[in-house]
């Protein structure tokens, strides 16, 4: 009798697990407490950003970057924010760059872990469907993905003039070919981790983690982002998040 074949060993479930840098001051907002820590609507801008990706149904661990000084407060501030506790939150402190911050974050990650999304806490009103369809892009096997949207303007190349005076223009790159890139940026884990160890411990700086990626030689791909997922950034940025909050609150009030 030919014996029955044994089922499969499912594969081992994957665990997707966000890493929010917040450790930075927010200078190109002004005076104040550090950006992560000032509100939006009268929440802090953490809590909005921590808010939006535990919201994914996909994420199971937020690792929340605080200012090095700051990780007591955060922790707890997010501990009077009624988060949910079906999703663990851990508070690790942060470094002096983002990219120190985000490998920080990394490095608190448990084993199980494979899928990493990196998104700024600057970003507090990313929609839950912009980090699904991250999450869905890197779970269907794309080892680095960016949400990124077209831009607006012309860009110019110019030859930069910290004085202030008149930079001579070098190009006027293709604006179809361009795009305005935003977090949560997702990664197989060893992608990212390859990248922080090889790129950025080199000095070599990159202002976006996917930024490291490419330079490894790892192809990384674009899908589409959200408007909403802009960066608080100057204090216009903190007027318009304030403005998209309160139609979100009135639509939710209906
Ligand atoms: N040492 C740093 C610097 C930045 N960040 C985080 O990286 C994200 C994107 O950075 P940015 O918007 O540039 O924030 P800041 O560095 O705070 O802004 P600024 O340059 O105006 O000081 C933010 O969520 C910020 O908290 C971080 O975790 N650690
Ligand atoms: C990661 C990022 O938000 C992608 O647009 C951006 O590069 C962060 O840049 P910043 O210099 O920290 O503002």
């Amino acid at each position: 009798m030919t014996p029955t074949p044994l089922p499969a060993t499912p594969p081992a479930p994957r665990a997707v697990a966000a890493v929010i840098p917040a450790a930075g001051r927010g200078v190109r907002l002004g005076p104040g407490a550090p950006k992560a820590l000032r509100t939006l609507g009268g929440i802090p801008i953490l809590v909005h950003a921590v808010r939006a990706l535990i919201r994914a149904r996909e994420v199971s661990l937020v690792v929340v970057v605080a200012p090095a000084d700051g990780v007591a407060e955060v922790r707890g501030l997010l501990d009077t924010h009624g988060l949910p506790e079906s999703k663990q939150i851990k508070v690790v402190a942060g470094g002096d760059t983002r990219q120190d911050s985000v490998r920080l974050g990394l490095a608190a990650l448990p084993d199980d872990v494979d899928v990493v999304l990196v998104h700024d806490a600057a970003r507090p009103l990313v929609p839950v469907e912009t980090v699904d369809a991250v999450a869905a892009a890197v779970r269907a096997g794309a080892p680095a993905v960016v949400p990124a949207l077209p831009l607006a303007d012309t860009v110019k190349e110019v030859v930069p003039e910290p004085g202030g005076g008149p930079e001579p223009v070098v190009g006027t790159p293709e604006r179809a070919r361009l795009r305005a890139v935003q977090t949560p940026q997702g990664f197989r884990r060893d992608v990212l981790a390859e990248a922080h160890e090889k790129i950025a411990s080199n000095g070599d700086g990159a202002t976006d983690d996917a930024g490291m990626v490419e330079r490894l030689g790892v192809e990384v791909v674009v899908v589409p982002g959200h408007e909403e997922a802009f960066k608080i950034t100057r204090p216009l940025d903190l007027v318009l998040a304030e403005a998209v909050l309160a139609r979100r609150r009135a639509s939710d009030a209906f």
